[in-house]
């Protein structure tokens, strides 16, 4: 039995339909993410999977039931969604919001018991919250409230977790804990997540399924790899000073037609080095250029050719050297230089 199955969806708002999705699947275990550009409709996809935005088209059934057949208790139970909205009750403390996560269990009764109570701490040691438990909400970083929401969605032992960019706020490192410790709980506890996300690679590093809303009223998905070879990501991110190269995984800036270099550096040194002349606009080879650069036993960088050769020291060095040209220029039009928006710029001032 699938847990969400999506039938002739089309989702958007009265006046304008955003995407259509003739058939998408998320099974149980499933860590998938959805990505797209700025304002092609994650939040309203997500919105509509969770029942808090209706579809224009279509149906969304969540095991094999149609959304509007369940229960609003039974939804609650079920679906744990973190949008992006900021909840404001001032006082509110961290553990009582998270401990909100177990109302649709507690029934009636409406009071925690000791194995609530646990679930509320073990979401909160997932988050890397516990020092936050007795912390009032509008007393947190943005970061900080991220990790309670979180935390919340997980106590609330959902079947199907929506969450909308909500790693927008953390750094770097956290940001991979988060969504390492999200395919972890899908993985092991057997649930669906959906994060929506602006964060590239790490989608494809860890997503199970990337869902991309390429901005042509369609969803594309699969595995990332099978997404990364249709080229779609390409067609969905890509634009004049940026394009993702599916050779890397990365996004890069077209490269530069400078001065050729040789780099005669193996391992990270010599990869570090290619960035950074590649950074400042030169060419780089491994097998020809005018000027080579190599390292030597001690670390130190050298610059040969052009009728000179320099110790150089430090990498930083070698681009001041006196026989390293400069780097190619921007560019120009047919119809020759255009002033560029930096010489208005230094005009103005
Ligand atoms: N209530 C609304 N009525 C009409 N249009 C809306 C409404 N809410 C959002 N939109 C529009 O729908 C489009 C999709 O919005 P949505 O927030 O789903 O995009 P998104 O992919 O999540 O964007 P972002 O990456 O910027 O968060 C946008 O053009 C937005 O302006």
């Amino acid at each position: 039995m699938s847990l969400l199955r999506i039938e002739n969806l089309a989702i958007g708002y009265r006046s304008r339909e955003l995407v259509r999705i003739p058939a998408l699947e998320l099974s149980r275990g499933t860590f998938a993410c959805l990505l797209g550009r700025n304002g092609q409709g994650k939040s309203t996809l997500l919105r509509t999977l969770a029942g808090l935005h209706p579809p224009l088209e279509g149906e969304v059934r969540l095991l094999e039931r149609p959304l509007r057949e369940h229960r609003p208790r039974e939804l609650a139970r079920r679906i744990a969604v973190v949008l992006t909205e900021r909840p404001e009750i001032p006082g509110l403390r961290v553990h009582d919001l998270v401990a909100m996560g177990r109302h649709p269990h507690t029934g009636w009764r409406d009071v925690l018991d000791a194995e609530d109570r646990e679930v509320v701490a073990d979401s909160l040691r997932l988050v890397e919250g516990g020092h936050l438990t007795v912390r009032t909400l509008d007393s947190l970083s943005d970061g900080e409230r991220q990790r309670a929401l979180i935390a919340r969605a997980l106590a609330q032992q959902p079947e199907l977790m929506l969450l909308d960019e909500i790693t927008a706020f953390l750094d770097l490192p956290s940001r991979i804990t988060m969504v390492a410790m999200l395919r972890r709980v899908a993985r092991e506890c057997g649930i669906g997540v959906v994060l929506s996300s602006h964060d590239l690679e790490l989608s494809l590093q860890t997503a199970d399924r990337l869902w991309l809303l390429p901005g042509d009223g369609q969803c594309v998905h699969g595995a990332p790899e099978d997404v990364v070879l249709s080229g779609a990501l390409g067609r969905a991110f890509d634009q004049d000073n940026v394009a993702f190269s599916p050779a890397s995984g990365r996004f890069e800036s077209p490269a530069a037609e400078g001065p050729l270099v040789r780099v005669a550096v193996d391992g990270i040194a010599g990869a570090w080095c290619e960035r950074m002349l590649r950074r400042c606009g030169f060419t780089v080879s491994s097998t020809s250029g005018a000027i080579a650069v190599t390292r030597s036993g001690d670390g130190r960088w050298h610059a040969a050719g052009l009728g000179a050769a320099g110790d150089l020291g430090g990498l930083e060095r070698l681009l001041a050297a006196p026989h390293m040209p400069g780097p190619a220029s921007a560019p120009q039009t047919a119809a020759g230089p255009r002033r560029s928006w930096a010489d208005r710029y230094r005009k103005s001032r």
